[in-house]
Parts: C-alpha cells; sequence; structure tokens
C-alpha cells in the first residue's frame, strides 16, 4: 500500500496571467526561464512541486496565442495537449481584467472538450481589485463553466497559494512518484543551464537563427573539487548555421560559451566546465522526432 500521490498540472491562461510568477512560487525556485527538454510525450516539464505525500509534477502550456508558423501551431497544439493529458488543469485569469474575449476563447475550448478531468479557476492578482469586483467575477466565471473549485489568489505576494496546493496534492491521482527525489533538484538546473546558453546564442547571433536552434544538456557532473562539468549539444538545422556558431578558428562559440559559463558559474556559485557540441540536423524543425523530443506533436504542427 502506497500513501504516495502524483500526476500532472497543466497551467493555462493568457499571457501575462502571472504563469511564471505562480510556477516559481509553488515550486519555490525560479524555474520561469525553463523552456526546453522534455520529460513527457506531449508536454514539457515546468517544475516540480513536493506537498506531503503528493509530488505536483506541472506541464507547460506555451501562451495560447494565434499560430503563425508551422512551429507555433505545434506549440498551441501542444498548450492544449498538456492540457488533455494533464491530470487536473488550472485556468489562471487577471483580477483586474475579468473576462476578457481571450479568456472566454480558453472557457469555449474548455467546453468544446467535453467532459475531461478538474479545472480549477485561479483569479490572480487579487491585490489589484476590490473584494466586490472579485466576488462578481467568481460568480460570472462559475456561471461560464463548471470549476471543481475556485481559488482568489496573488502570485507574487503568495496570498491564496498554498490552498491551491493543497487541493492539487489532494487531487492528483494515487500512485508512485513520477520523479525520484533526487532528480527533482537536478531538472531545473540541466532547464536552467540549457536556456542560460541559448539565451547567448540569441544574443549573439543574427534574429533568425536562435529560433531555428535547440540546446539540450545532456550531463551534469558536481565535482568532488567543488566544480561542475556540463555538457551541452547545439543542435542546428543546417551546416552553415553550425559555420555561423563556430564563427572563424571557432572564435563564436568560444565566446557564447564563455559568457555562458560566466552566468552559470555566478547562478550556481561555482566554478563551471562547459562543454558544448554543435550538430547538424537537418530540417530539424520538420522532424518528427525532435517535435516529440520538446514536447510538442509533430501532426499537429498541420492542423
Ligand atoms: N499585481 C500583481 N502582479 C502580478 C501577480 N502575479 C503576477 N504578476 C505580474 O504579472 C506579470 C506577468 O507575470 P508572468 O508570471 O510573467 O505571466 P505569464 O502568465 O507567465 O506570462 P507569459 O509567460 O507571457 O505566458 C509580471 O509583471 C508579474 O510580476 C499578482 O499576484 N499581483
Amino acid at each position: 500500500m502506497t500513501s504516495t500521490r502524483a500526476g500532472f498540472v497543466a497551467l493555462i491562461g493568457e499571457p501575462n496571467a502571472g504563469k511564471s510568477t505562480l510556477l516559481n512560487y509553488m515550486v519555490g525556485a525560479k524555474v520561469s526561464i525553463v523552456t526546453h527538454k522534455v520529460q513527457t510525450t506531449r508536454a514539457r516539464v515546468r517544475g516540480v512541486a513536493m506537498e506531503g505525500e503528493s509530488q505536483i509534477v506541472f506541464v507547460d502550456t506555451p501562451g495560447l496565442f494565434r499560430p503563425r508558423r508551422r512551429l507555433d501551431r505545434a506549440m498551441v497544439a501542444a498548450a492544449w495537449g498538456g492540457a488533455a493529458d494533464a491530470d487536473l488543469v488550472v485556468l489562471l485569469i487577471e483580477a483586474h481584467r475579468g473576462v476578457t474575449p481571450g479568456v472566454e476563447r480558453i472557457i469555449e475550448a474548455l467546453t468544446e472538450r467535453g467532459t475531461g478531468q478538474p479545472v480549477a479557476l485561479a483569479i490572480n492578482k487579487i491585490d489589484r481589485v476590490e473584494a466586490k469586483t472579485l466576488l462578481a467575477l467568481t460568480e460570472d466565471m462559475n456561471a461560464r463553466f463548471g470549476f471543481a473549485k475556485t481559488f482568489m489568489i496573488s502570485a507574487e505576494k503568495g496570498y491564496g497559494v498554498d490552498d491551491l496546493r493543497q487541493w492539487l496534492a489532494e487531487e492528483v491521482p494515487k500512485g508512485p512518484w513520477l520523479y525520484p527525489e533526487d532528480q527533482i533538484a537536478d531538472l531545473p538546473m540541466r532547464m536552467i543551464a540549457a536556456e542560460i546558453m541559448r539565451e547567448k546564442l540569441t544574443l549573439r547571433l543574427h534574429q533568425e537563427l536562435p529560433y531555428q536552434l535547440t540546446v539540450e544538456t545532456e550531463a551534469w557532473e558536481d565535482r568532488p573539487d567543488g566544480s561542475t562539468r556540463i555538457d551541452q549539444l547545439i543542435y542546428v538545422a543546417r551546416d552553415g548555421h553550425k559555420g555561423i556558431i563556430l564563427g572563424k578558428g571557432g572564435e563564436t562559440i568560444k565566446a557564447i560559451s564563455q559568457a555562458a559559463r560566466l552566468e552559470l558559474e555566478e547562478f550556481l556559485e561555482r566554478r563551471v566546465h562547459l562543454f558544448c557540441q554543435v550538430k547538424v540536423r537537418p530540417n530539424w524543425l520538420e522532424e518528427a522526432e525532435r517535435y516529440g523530443e520538446m514536447g510538442l506533436d509533430f501532426r499537429d504542427g498541420d492542423l
């Protein structure tokens, strides 16, 4: 008999609703910049929170915006895919903005999907409105959709967030933890390291190029001498891109990885040995496999 619980929670909402802020508060570590590497087939893991015997795994829903390109379309589908595969869904809205057209669209989509997993409503930024506005909004939202529960929170100030986390902990299914405890600590670090490298590449290179690359942290080793060895892979679409990243005599990649290393050292407060390799994966943007690794379902791009 196990008393542990574990499950996936999809946090959905319009851009700027406060998803990252809420996540940071609940996970208790800065993981908002995490955008890479995938731990489930459909959605990327953004953070893992422990509450008592429950493990709450937050999956990414990369904003519900208007799809432009193929990758964007796949990302929107993944946002819903993440929600579809999750055990629980939390819809985050902004108290002072109320029921915006964007919120209406999300409610429509939730309604269209028919009966699914429980959806909780979290009204965020309550510090910005008066109580009576809040009550009216709660009533209005609950008349529009059958939310399992409504929370009034301030992700920034932490109001109500513990209640939400507690509820999630009680609602995720019974079962063994999805991540061993020692991996939970490592996971955000690997992702943050990849994100820092990606940021340095973006800063240094032509605008269009960073969009077509992905960074993965392959290995992480905390050494007995107090330093850390990090191995990363940078995947690009074309040979030409590899050349641009490497630069003349490898100068560009050297400068980029030095910038990434310095930031990592500051972040980790320890010496870092950073090794990165650039690999060409022709048409990785179109490759189902790589979409899979990013947590995106390639077929969704054709929608
Ligand atoms: N006043 C107030 N501001 C908040 C609260 N929670 C978040 N914010 C602010 O709202 C803004 C957006 O927050 P984010 O957490 O970045 O929002 P997000 O939903 O992750 O946004 P995207 O990444 O664009 O999807 C930030 O400036 C936060 O500081 C809150 O409870 N009260």
